[in-house]
């Protein structure tokens, strides 16, 4: 057992250590495990203190960032001691409440933001509808686009078919009134005089104190029950007018105290004609605004005392402004100046009705205590576009209480008083006037005798609806002043009226008138264009027919010309033979030497062109450009030169060479001309046909003449040479300084000296004349057969020096010239 002890002890020991082994080996598994987790913890616990540091820096990033928002917004926050809040103060601050309450609904309405953007995004991911829906949507539209169109259509037709009806109940209406009888009357017993049957509303019977009864009719009867929602159910059709562009006048005509006030304007609790009616016109142009546009303005004046007062105007001063009617252009009446209050709603007519009503002048009578001692006009201007047509319109609606109708007498007035009672009865007699002169249809309206008259007179007229209240009195103390205002209504129910006009915009009216005027004025240019145009036309035809006869007599005389130069030519060609032959013969008889041989004979003269159409076009220019030859002539000479060669612009040898006719102007010598005891007898213009020009004398010609003055110049000297024996006897005083052998040249330096050679002045070329020429007088001679012998010793024995010495001129043409001078100079220088 002693040896089981150890054993079991051992065994209990080794069991013990190993249990303590097991649970040492499992403390530390246990402990490493532990360990383990606590490292994990730890490293995570840094992780989350480094987080919520990064946290807090967040936080105070932001809590920085709003500190500095709210210090910018509210810089000057202050606490009641005017010092800056400090941290507590701030977050109780109620701004910086009311930011943070701020803050928290902008972040609800981001959420709600994201909220409805993801609603529109799966509403955008579904699809519209379709095209069936669409068509259908498309054939309501112009479903909807038709029936509008029927609708305006069938309004016009209603506006129409009421106007027609309105036009036969009257153009002017006219509509009883009677007032209830007034607490001092009920005090008094007075009794009714006016018997109104309710079933007959149009009819009206006065009890006179007799008990007989006088009955009337008017379109209709309101008794002393009729409140004013009744008056203005039968006045509203006539009112209604207006809007569709005539011109209506309503007018409360009667004795004072019958109620015309409160007809037209009524009470603040029982409003009159004038707020109903602008309430329903508000209401119509509001129903008709989709196919009419309505603007309405108002104003309002009374006539005091024959004087134009405008009652809009609040300042006082300037109401005491005149205001005067003045007829516009397009024929209505205006008054420059008046107030013209735009209106919109009844609220806006209320005010000024209530503006107006405490400016009009209202005195206390016996009658009434609160009297109105002027007529109240109040003026609705309606301005009215159709959206379908554009038409335009623009009208009236006059709406008036009258003053009183009493008689002066029975009311009791003195003073001012019975000067505006005067004033009223004035302008309603004037009224009376109007209404008859209207009724009987005489061509004269007197609408100018009166102020009242002449600003109603586009209401009162043909052309516009009227309707007339006559308000009257029960009491039988008031009976005649009754009896009176409805005889006066009846006459005025009598008017028969032409159907009314629609009053289009009178802007839109001037504009047609200033076209059709225009239209006139260009109708009336054009007929006196047309006239002018005629008789311009007859001038040309005349004128025509005059130049055609003009041209058969010019051909006539070109004829007769030609004629006339045939005769001559061949007269002159047997003058100019026979004289060559006689120069030859005289010639060979002397025995001297002829110095200028090789004269052609006298060719043929061209005969001359015809006459040329008188034109003030220049001739075509010459085809050679001038040069300066040193030599200035005047352009008209040239061409005067040009002419004479029958338009040849450039001149030639050739065209030298050519037989001239010539002209030249003498003076017939005698014996004293130089000593100048007698007068110098008259000049007489000679011509004759020359010879040929001597070619020798053309071919001395230097070659330094330019071609394009050359032929001028070379004529020119030819011009100046005449025959030896035609100088002799056109000059024979002077015949000596004639040198034969120098030709021409010398005879032409004679004839410059000569004083009684009369022509154009004419300086040829000193490179001709081999010396300075004076200037010599033009001659229109050519070359003329050479003077051989001297002049002394040759007698003339051709025909035409012959002819020339006896200053006989034998061109059939001067001829025939002379005669007529001749004849149609006076007696005395005949002789
Ligand atoms: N139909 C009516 N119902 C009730 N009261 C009325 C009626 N008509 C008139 N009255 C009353 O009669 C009084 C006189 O009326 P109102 O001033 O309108 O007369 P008027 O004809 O305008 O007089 P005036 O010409 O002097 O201005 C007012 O107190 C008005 O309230």
């Amino acid at each position: 057992m002693e040896d089981q002890i150890p054993q079991i002890l051992t065994e209990k020991a080794d069991s013990v250590s190993d249990k303590k082994r097991i649970e040492e080996n499992t403390l530390l598994v246990n402990e490493d495990r532990v360990l383990n987790q606590i490292e994990e913890i730890t490293s995570s616990d840094e992780e989350i203190k480094n987080e919520s540091r990064v946290c807090d820096e967040i936080e105070e990033e932001v809590a920085a960032s709003i500190d500095q928002k709210r210090e910018v917004s509210q810089p000057s926050l202050m606490n009641e001691d005017n010092e800056p809040l400090d941290k507590e103060e701030k977050n109780f601050h109620p701004i910086l409440q009311k930011v943070d309450t701020l803050f928290c609904k902008i972040q609800d309405m981001k959420k709600e933001h994201l909220e409805l953007a993801n609603e529109v995004k799966i509403t955008s991911g579904k699809t519209f509808p379709g095209s069936d829906v669409a068509a259908a949507l498309g054939l309501l539209s112009v479903e909807h686009e038709t029936l509008k169109k029927k609708y305006v259509e069938e309004s016009f037709e209603r506006k129409r078919l009421y106007n027609e009806v309105i036009e036969l109940k009257g153009n002017i209406r006219v509509f009883c009134r009677c007032r209830p009888l007034n607490q001092d009357e009920i005090a008094s017993r007075m009794s009714s005089v006016v018997d109104i049957d309710p079933s007959r509303e149009t009819e009206l019977h006065i009890v006179s104190s007799d008990t007989s009864k006088k009955h009337f009719k008017f379109d209709h009867v309101f008794g002393p029950e009729d409140d004013q929602e009744a008056v203005f159910a039968q006045t509203s059709p006539v009112v209604i007018s207006v809007l569709d562009g005539f011109n209506v006048c309503i007018f409360a005509y009667g004795q004072t105290g019958t109620g015309k006030t409160f007809t037209m304007e009524g009470t603040p609790g029982n409003r009159g004609v004038n707020f109903r009616t602008l309430e329903e016109l508000f209401r119509i142009s509001v129903e008709r605004s989709s196919t009419m546009k309505y603007e309405l303005s108002v104003s309002m004046l009374e006539v005091y005392n024959e004087k134009i007062r405008d009652l809009l105007i609040e300042n006082s001063s300037q109401s005491s402004k005149k205001l005067e009617i003045k007829q516009a252009a397009e024929g209505t009446q205006e008054i420059p100046g008046l107030v013209e209050a735009r209106v919109h709603n009844t609220n806006e007519v209320w005010e000024l009705l209530k503006t107006g009503t405490q400016n009009r002048a209202v005195g206390s009578t016996n009658a009434n205590e609160f009297s109105s001692r002027s007529h109240c006009l109040f003026r609705v201007t309606v301005r009215g576009e159709n959206l379908v047509n554009g038409q335009r319109t623009r009208s009236y609606l006059w709406l008036v209480d009258l003053a009183g109708s009493e008689r002066v007498g029975r009311i009791e007035v003195d003073g001012e008083r019975l000067k505006e009672s005067q004033f009223i009865n004035k302008s309603l007699s004037a009224l009376g006037d109007v209404i008859s002169a209207l009724a009987s249809k005489t061509s004269h309206i007197p609408y100018r005798n009166s102020k009242l008259t002449h600003l109603l007179q586009s209401s009162l007229g043909g052309d516009c609806k009227a309707l007339m209240f006559v308000q009257i009195s029960p009491s039988t103390a008031d009976l005649g002043e009754t009896l009176c205002s409805l005889n006066f209504a009846s006459r005025v129910r009598g008017i028969e009226h032409g159907p009314a006009r629609k009053q289009a915009d009178p802007t839109e009216h001037f504009k047609f008138k200033q076209m059709a005027e225009k239209l006139k004025h260009y109708e009336k240019e054009t007929k006196k264009l047309e006239d002018s145009l005629q008789s311009l036309q007859l001038k040309f035809a005349t004128r025509e027919q005059l130049c055609k006869s003009q041209q058969e007599r010019v051909r006539d005389l070109e004829n007769q010309l030609a004629e006339e130069r045939k005769a001559r030519l061949q007269q002159e060609s047997r003058a100019a033979a026979a004289a060559a032959k006689s120069l030859a013969l005289s010639s060979v008889q002397q025995g001297q030497k002829v110095q200028n041989v090789g004269k052609p004979p006298l060719g043929a003269l061209k005969p001359r062109e015809p006459l040329r159409r008188i034109t003030n076009f220049l001739p075509p220019p010459s085809p050679v450009p001038p040069q300066n030859s040193g030599i200035t002539l005047p352009t008209s000479r040239l061409r005067v030169e040009k002419e004479n060669d029958f338009g040849t612009t450039t001149k030639t040898n050739k065209s030298l060479m050519k037989p001239r006719r010539v002209s030249i102007a003498v003076r017939p010598p005698t014996e004293t001309t130089h000593f100048n005891h007698q007068p110098r007898p008259k000049r007489q213009r000679v011509s004759i046909a020359t010879l040929r020009p001597d070619a020798e004398l053309l071919s001395a010609m230097k070659p330094t003449v330019r071609p394009q003055i050359g032929g001028l110049m070379a004529r020119r000297s030819f011009a100046l040479r005449p025959d030896a024996q035609v100088l002799s006897c056109l000059n024979p005083l002077n015949t000596s300084t004639v040198r034969p052998e120098n030709g021409g040249m010398l005879a032409r330096r004679s004839f410059a000296k000569d004083p009684r050679r009369i022509s154009r002045i004419f300086s040829p070329m000193e490179e001709l004349t081999g010396e300075a020429t004076p200037t010599v007088g033009r001659s229109r001679f050519l070359g003329s057969p050479p003077g051989q012998q001297q002049a002394g010793s040759w007698k003339p024995k051709h025909p035409t020096v012959v002819a020339l010495q006896k200053k006989i001129v034998w061109s059939p043409l001067k001829q025939r010239i002379q005669r007529n001078e001749r004849k149609s100079l006076p007696p005395s220088r005949m002789a």
